[in-house]
């Protein structure tokens, strides 16, 4: 199945993409419109032919198949034996869609209708803590129970107009402290959200969140909610039912925001702007079931990936969001692609004969330029990028620098693409005075290879409903990439034995057991740990 792709990855590996322009309206043929949003792959080398080897790995791999039986319930996650319908979160008012022959949208709506009306009692002031209206809300959860939420927070500021909302992860008591410093515990409501309700981080810091507000308010319990599909575990832990929202086994941790997860999203922005965001993300499961592979947003970036990724051999990708409230998405998309398809196994048990997911880092422009850009324009390595930008901000009186920041988006894709060669380098030197072999030296430096592929997405205006579009759009991509390379992209046992160790290391980091069986580097960095304290 991938031998056309590597035959066609040696033929065209090298070849100039700026070339390809030359023939053709290539800007027309290699990007797509939709619903706003427009996708431009041209600045990278595939073209007809590629373009068709990569469509016909998804027939291979059946990705249309697969997304029916996603779509349909079927428990694609068949190393858990779940279904896999974060979809159906975000299918309010539309079509039943059925788990083990139940239609699974009555109690999805229904919880949803108990969200909103709960996110809109404390946005009101009906419901109240200890010293009044709800001010701040703290969301403790970690991975997809706090990266998503923490990344649309950010992503929506222009749309908060409710409590202040705090995102504790991290086990490290620095975090939670930090946090609770300057909060009012008698106005604070602590969300607890974890999936299992059994996670480490998140149950530590929820304990140290309630000794901290049981100092000012007795009844701790009543400024608790919960979003977990875990409901024994938060009755035992004193949260009571009405508080606790809850979601089934086929919602993947980091495919969870769309649902209770997102619950301080909603408390933040309203319930009318997070249905917005839901909206957004339907209209781009609709996008994603409908349209033609060859037009079809989240398959074409994926086939730029497999393209880049399987056939190019290159090993990362940066995402570039040319936009500072999207911070946080590399960082979210970083979870969501690499623990969804970092797997060194397909379906069956077997070794992948081809790469796994890519390393997908980045930060927003223009702060990356000055930083990690260098690497991405000069260094030995190619660095395929995921540039994004809005057409406007939502800052009118400040739409100089919106212009600016556009600019430089699309500056940083030319020049990647361009490059600058020896001869325009000793050019530029030239005209400063350098000549023999000191110009030499000197324009060397200033060479930039170019040819570096990057494919750029515009939106409209960062709006809930294109957040929306955006997240699902590269949640589907996330899907088809990992399709085709035949893996289960909605496990995660690759988490597992680092937690099992640290469960082990407690009592040895104590002094209560010894290091028998631990390997030297181990056993010696304890030693170190334990005299040090
Ligand atoms: O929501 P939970 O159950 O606390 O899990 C948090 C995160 O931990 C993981 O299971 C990985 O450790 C993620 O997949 C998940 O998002």
């Amino acid at each position: 199945m991938w031998e056309k792709l590597s035959s066609l990855a040696d033929a065209y590996g090298d070849r100039s993409i700026l070339s390809l322009f030359e023939a053709g309206d290539r800007f027309a043929d290699c990007s797509v419109s939709h619903d706003g949003l427009l996708f431009d792959y041209s600045k990278t080398n595939i073209c007809g032919d590629v373009k068709a080897a990569l469509l016909a790995l998804c027939e291979a791999a059946d990705v249309a198949g697969r997304r029916a039986a996603m779509f349909e319930g079927q428990k694609i996650n068949d190393t858990e034996g779940r279904a896999v319908l974060h979809t159906a979160l975000r299918n309010l008012g539309g079509a039943p869609v059925y788990v083990d022959g139940q239609d699974v949208m009555p109690e999805v709506e229904r919880t949803y209708r108990r969200m909103e009306a709960f996110a809109t009692d404390v946005r009101e002031g009906r419901f109240q803590g200890a010293g009044g209206k709800i001010t701040d809300v703290i969301n403790i959860g970690i991975g997809g129970s706090d990266l998503g939420p923490a990344m649309v927070e950010i992503a929506l500021k222009p749309y908060v107009d409710g409590p202040r909302c705090h995102f504790v992860s991290n086990v490290d008591g620095a975090h939670i402290a930090d946090t609770l410093k300057g909060l009012d515990p008698t106005t604070t409501l602590v969300i607890v959200a974890s999936k299992t309700f059994t996670t480490i981080e998140t149950m530590t810091n929820a304990e140290t969140a309630r000794k901290w507000m049981a100092e000012k308010v007795k009844n701790t319990g009543a400024q608790f909610a919960a979003l977990s599909s875990n409901t024994e575990k938060t009755g035992e832990w004193g949260i009571a039912p009405e508080r606790v929202f809850g979601f089934e086994d086929w919602v993947g941790g980091r495919y969870s925001m769309w649902g209770p997860i997102g619950l301080s999203v909603m408390l933040a922005v309203g319930p009318e702007d997070f249905r917005a965001f839901l909206a957004g993300a339907a209209a781009m499961d609709k996008h994603f079931r409908e349209a033609p592979f060859a037009e079809n947003l989240p398959v074409l970036l994926a086939l730029v990936g497999i393209w880049h990724n399987q056939g190019l051999g290159y090993a990362t990708r940066a995402v570039l969001p040319y936009e500072q409230r999207l911070a946080r998405l590399p960082a979210y998309l970083q979870q969501m692609e690499m623990e969804s398809n970092g797997k060194r196994v397909s379906m069956d048990g077997a070794e992948l004969t081809v790469n796994s997911g890519p390393v997908v880092w980045g930060e927003p422009g223009t702060n990356g330029q000055h930083a990690f850009y260098q690497l991405i324009h000069q260094g030995t390595r190619v660095v395929p990028c995921e540039f994004m930008v809005g057409v406007v901000g939502h800052e009118p009186d400040l739409a100089h620098q919106h212009d600016l920041l556009v600019a430089n988006c699309l500056a940083q894709s030319e020049a990647l693409l361009r490059g600058r060669d020896l001869s325009e380098a000793t050019a530029i030197m030239a005209a400063k005075g350098l000549e023999g072999a000191e110009l030499a030296r000197q324009a060397a430096h200033r060479v930039f290879p170019g040819n570096r592929p990057s494919t750029t997405l515009v939106y409209p205006k960062l709006t809930p409903f294109v957040l929306g579009q955006i997240v699902a759009m590269y949640e589907h991509r996330v899907f088809v990439e990992g399709a085709i390379l035949g893996i289960n992209s909605y496990d995660q046992w690759g988490v597992e034995l680092g937690k099992e160790l640290a469960l082990k290391l407690s009592p040895i980091l104590a002094g209560e057991e010894g290091t028998e069986g631990k390997d030297g580097s181990t056993a010696g960095l304890i030693a170190a740990i334990r005299a040090g304290k």
